[in-house]
């Protein structure tokens, strides 16, 4: 149409977004990557900036990943919009979660949540929607946990970051002996060859229903990464929470099997949680 000057979207690829057309609001928090702040895009569109700090990420990799991850799209996935990649640090634009991450959500809201076992075993299959989506896409996402998924209304919950971690520069956080690897959503094959697989996304979505149905407690308590190693490869693993159906548990010690083989897949326990659901609610 005449009102959009006619280069608009012929200088940028779709997904190189325009920092011309983002207007940065408050800080929404920060990490070892950078901050990020809510924002409005061409105007009227809430969108997250994450202004990734320079030297955290491969930058190159990740602006050519950014073309496919644009591409994933399913309610239960944070939407990556776009990147701002023609200045440094580097914007990485997403859809904006009015609620914060799962895991504050979940620390917030315990006294109401903990009664309430449906919402719960809700959120959990929310959160296995989208890693069904990703299985699909032969996608895997290397660091499920409840900090890495989002809230938004109506107790939407959403994957976020999915695929981020192979882009980090930190080999702290990077190789499983780094003092910032998450040890403790992580199986025996990852822990001994960082050998990543929808099958140990699928170990840590069991953790991630373990930390829902705890409301947000740290998995194996106050254990030091070493201790949780060493009791993990013996064939340890987290108890049932007190809150939760033993048939919700029976679920999380599948996803818990030693050998990645014996895990279902995404497809499968959404079929398992949704039949759960169904008998018990
Ligand atoms: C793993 C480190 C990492 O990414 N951390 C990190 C921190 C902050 C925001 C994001 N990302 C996104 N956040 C929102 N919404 C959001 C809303 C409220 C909020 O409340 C903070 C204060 O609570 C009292 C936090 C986030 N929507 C999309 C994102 F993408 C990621």
């Amino acid at each position: 149409d005449r009102s959009v000057p006619a280069t608009a979207g012929l200088s940028h690829d779709k997904w190189e977004i325009d920092p011309q057309e983002l207007m940065l609001l408050e800080e929404l928090g920060s990490g070892q990557f950078g901050v990020v702040r809510r924002g409005k895009w061409r105007g009227s569109i809430d969108v997250a900036v994450k202004m990734m700090k320079e030297g955290t990420m491969s930058e190159d990799d990740f602006i050519e990943e950014a073309k496919v991850m644009t591409k994933l799209q399913h309610t239960n996935l944070v939407q990556l919009y776009g990147v701002c990649s023609k200045n440094r640090p580097i914007f990485i634009v997403t859809e904006y979660m009015r609620h914060g991450s799962l895991l504050n959500y979940l620390r917030r809201h315990e006294q109401s949540l903990t009664s309430n076992q449906g919402l719960l075993l809700d959120m959990c299959i929310q959160v296995c929607k989208g890693m069904a989506y990703l299985e699909r896409h032969n996608y895997i996402h290397r660091d499920l946990a409840a900090r890495n998924c989002l809230v938004g209304s109506e107790n939407i919950v959403k994957v976020a970051d999915f695929g981020l971690a192979r882009y980090v520069l930190d080999d702290q956080y990077t190789s499983s002996g780094g003092s910032k690897f998450p040890i403790k959503w992580a199986p025996p094959e990852v822990l001994n060859y960082t050998r990543f697989s929808s099958k140990s996304d699928v170990w840590a979505y069991g953790v991630l229903m373990w930390e829902v149905f705890t409301c947000g407690k740290m998995p194996y308590g106050r254990l030091k990464n070493s201790e949780v190693v060493e009791k993990v490869q013996k064939g340890l693993i987290l108890e049932k929470p007190k809150t939760c159906y033993k048939e919700v548990y029976d679920v999380m010690r599948k996803c818990w099997s030693q050998l990645p083989e014996n895990r279902p897949s995404f497809r499968v326990l959404k079929e398992q949680l949704i039949g759960v659901a169904q008998r018990l609610l």
